[in-house]
């Protein structure tokens, strides 16, 4: 057991280049697309290296309560099929992954099932997808708001069809109703229609996941994506590392002048935080990838960038904290839909900044930040992982920097306070 961080934690400040080689748990996003289309097979599967946290811990229980066994007593989660015999609760936590993927599999479970979560996950957007499993044959009560809690009625099956979302808040959306759509009768055929889909690369690591689990998978349209009925094949998942996870650990490097290496980094990867590779490298580091992972050395430099990231919006928060340390203006664009996140990440991003001394100015949709001398202070998450990362890298590079609820970083990654102290 592993003695809770202090609240607010003095984040540790990098007085010395740092070298470092390290090993990151698994990628969220991956475990939790694995563990629901586990689920939704014809037989048992493996989820080798899951990522055990917070997010991964509330959909394995969320998938008992719908009937499936998920054995997660060991490094490799055992997940074997099945259908519920009774009535039950969901708890989404903070975990878009739950509220938006699970609802569409409970429809093919037998009872009640009565989704709920933290305070701010009932701000959080789903309306689309209630609105999507009513026009696919699933019967879901809510009071009519388009937020949690809500309950969906499963009937053993869903006759599935064509359903038209408007997905421009979310691209989770779309991936939860591709996640269950081949075990409807007649499959799903999902069309976005509204302002551009954000994070695309998460719904192109769905289709990769239905296409290796025997799905067929039509996305050869722009805003359409068409999944045949049939069977989902059981596989055995190996989990990559969490590269958006990765971006703390590669900002010290960059901030401190050091060398960081992210073991496993993978060549291939449908992962966003891959993304982070060319941003740095426009920010002044040499990065280089190999066989032993993803190297990033930070040179002294640390220029400000101009970047879309709609469709990365989850780095966000890290880049943000990086631009605030930059010695030229940034600005991040494209990333509207972020305020939908954990928090409002973008109002969240820039009272905190700001309130440690940056010039940061608030758009509809992104950040301008420009140089300015930071001090310390206390550094508030508003229970969000990613605005931790973001507090405790301007601490690394600011003497007393404190963050509020570090221990928020559960989220998606186990005893991040701990690891992090480690290396400084
Ligand atoms: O499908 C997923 O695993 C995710 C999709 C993205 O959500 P949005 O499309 O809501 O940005 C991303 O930001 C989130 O961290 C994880
Ligand atoms: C947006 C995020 O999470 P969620 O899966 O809860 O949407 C995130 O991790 O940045």
């Amino acid at each position: 057991m592993t003695t809770p961080p202090a609240d607010p934690w003095p984040a540790p400040r990098a007085d010395h280049p740092v070298d470092a080689v390290v090993t990151l748990p698994g990628s969220k996003s991956l475990t939790n697309r694995a563990l629901v289309l586990a689920s939704l097979a014809d037989g048992p599967s493996v989820v080798r290296r899951a990522l055990r946290s917070r997010d991964t811990s509330l959909m394995a229980a969320a998938l008992t309560s719908l009937g499936s066994h998920v054995d997660t007593s060991g490094e490799d989660w055992v997940v074997t099929p099945g259908v519920a015999s009774a009535d039950a609760a969901v708890d989404c936590g903070l975990a878009g992954t739950v509220m938006r993927f699970v609802p569409p599999v409970a429809g093919l479970s037998t009872g009640a099932f009565a989704f709920d979560g933290d305070p701010h996950m009932r701000t959080r957007p789903i309306g689309e997808v209630l609105g999507a499993l009513r026009a696919l044959g699933v019967t879901v009560d809510d009071d009519g708001r388009g937020t949690l809690p809500f309950t969906v009625r499963g009937t053993g099956s869903v006759p599935g069809g064509l359903v038209v979302v408007d997905a421009s808040a979310s691209s989770q959306f779309i991936s939860a109703l591709l996640l269950a759509g081949a075990r409807y009768d007649r499959g799903v055929d999902v069309r976005h229609d509204g302002k551009p889909v954000p994070s695309l690369p998460h719904i192109d690591m769905t289709v990769a996941m239905l296409r290796e689990h025997g799905v067929e998978v039509d996305d050869s349209d722009a805003n359409r994506w068409s999944v045949a009925p049939g069977p989902v094949k059981p596989v055995d998942h190996l989990i990559e590392p969490d590269l958006s996870n990765a971006a703390p650990f590669l900002a010290l490097a960059a901030l401190s002048g050091g060398s960081v290496t992210v073991r496993d980094w993978p060549r291939l990867t449908t992962q966003a935080g891959d993304a982070l590779r060319g941003i740095l490298e426009r920010m002044g580091c040499v990065v280089s990838l190999d066989d032993t992972g993803l190297t990033v050395r930070g040179t002294g430099e640390l220029h400000g960038v101009d970047e879309d990231l709609h469709d990365v919006g989850e780095l966000a928060p890290a880049v943000a904290a990086l631009c605030a340390l930059a010695t030229s203006p940034s600005h991040l664009r494209g990333i509207a839909h972020i305020r939908g996140h954990e928090t409002d990440r973008l109002a969240a991003l820039a009272t905190e900044l700001g309130a440690l001394g940056a010039d940061v100015t608030e758009h509809p949709d992104g950040l301008s930040l420009r140089p300015a001398p930071l001090h310390g202070g206390v550094f508030h998450t508003y229970a969000d992982h990613r605005m931790a990362h973001a507090g405790v890298i301007v601490g690394a590079a600011v003497d007393g920097v404190l963050v509020e609820n570090v221990a928020t970083t559960g989220k998606t990654f186990p005893d991040f306070a701990g690891f992090w102290s480690g290396l400084l």
